[in-house]
């Protein structure tokens, strides 16, 4: 058996696979896309809005797959049409997707990640685009950011040939992660900074959002933004959920 055979066959702990939607936050907004959601995190945010992804209560709802079987349902999804596939979680770094990102390659797929800058892996450096969110204060993560950590999740990204785009997106609450926002800003002057208005109403608090709520605190970060004259900054909502709310899988 060759070694790329046996490294595809390594499985990887799957939430859930959905698509095609479009992408609802950050950097790549609007854009169409395939989901893969890994299960298991390494951080517990008690406002993360997919702890079905997360709590190991939910292990049992998760299904080891290969990486072959995951591009199979992702070829599945897209009939056969390479697109955008968006790795999330979970933390999905905490998992083994170098062969998965390999044979999406091979077929003209490309791929971005969603993850908390906790866990680095040499693999980074194959992305098309790589998603930074550290937690501010407001996610309610007990553990504080790991600078080291998040340093060696840039370094390993950028140690290949073709570097993926990289981009921070931090989530906002108040004034508090508001600061954290602007220190994160300060110590990586070169990325891309996201700004995304905080869910606090996700699921597993109420089926349905306060989209009024959400606007308003939309409305505050514009303000906020402005007011400081830092132009540099992008501020967004998350697309998805405006548009349905706390709804699986779209
Ligand atoms: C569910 S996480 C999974 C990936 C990875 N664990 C991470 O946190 O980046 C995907 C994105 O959703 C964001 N997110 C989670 N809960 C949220 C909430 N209540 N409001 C707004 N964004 C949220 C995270 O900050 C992250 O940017
Ligand atoms: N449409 C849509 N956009 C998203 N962007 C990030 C998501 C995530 O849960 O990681 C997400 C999601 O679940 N749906
Ligand atoms: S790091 Fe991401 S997936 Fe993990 S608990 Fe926090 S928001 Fe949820
Ligand atoms: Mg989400």
């Amino acid at each position: 058996m060759s070694v790329a055979v046996k490294r595809a066959e390594k499985t990887i702990a799957v939430s859930e696979i959905f698509g095609p939607t479009i992408q609802g936050e950050g950097a790549l907004i609007g854009k169409p896309t395939v989901f893969v959601r890994t299960g298991g995190c390494d951080y517990r945010c008690q406002r993360c809005d997919t702890l079905y992804a997360v709590l190991p209560e939910y292990k049992g709802d998760w299904k080891p797959m290969s990486a072959t079987e995951i591009f199979a349902e992702i070829q599945r999804l897209s009939k056969q049409t390479p697109i955008l596939v968006t790795l999330s979680g979970g933390n999905p770094a905490m998992q083994p997707l170098e062969a998965l990102i390999d044979l999406g390659h091979e077929a003209g797929y490309t791929f971005t990640i969603e993850t908390q800058g906790s866990i680095a892996q040499p693999w980074f450096a194959k992305l098309d685009y790589l998603t930074l969110s550290p937690k501010a204060p407001g996610m309610g993560n007990p553990w504080p950011t790991n600078w080291e950590r998040l340093d060696r999740c840039l370094q390993y990204a950028r140690q290949g040939e073709k570097q993926p785009a990289i981009c921070l997106k931090i989530v906002i609450f108040d004034e508090v992660d508001y600061a954290y926002a602007k220190e994160l800003a300060a110590r990586y002057p070169e990325v891309p900074l996201y700004l995304q208005v905080g869910n606090h109403t996700p699921p597993h608090v109420s089926n349905t959002i306060d989209t009024a709520g959400l606007l308003e605190r939309l409305d505050w970060l514009i303000q906020r933004v402005t007011e400081d004259r830092w132009y540099t900054v992008t501020v967004l909502p998350q697309l998805h959920v405006l548009l349905w709310g706390n709804k699986r899988g779209v």
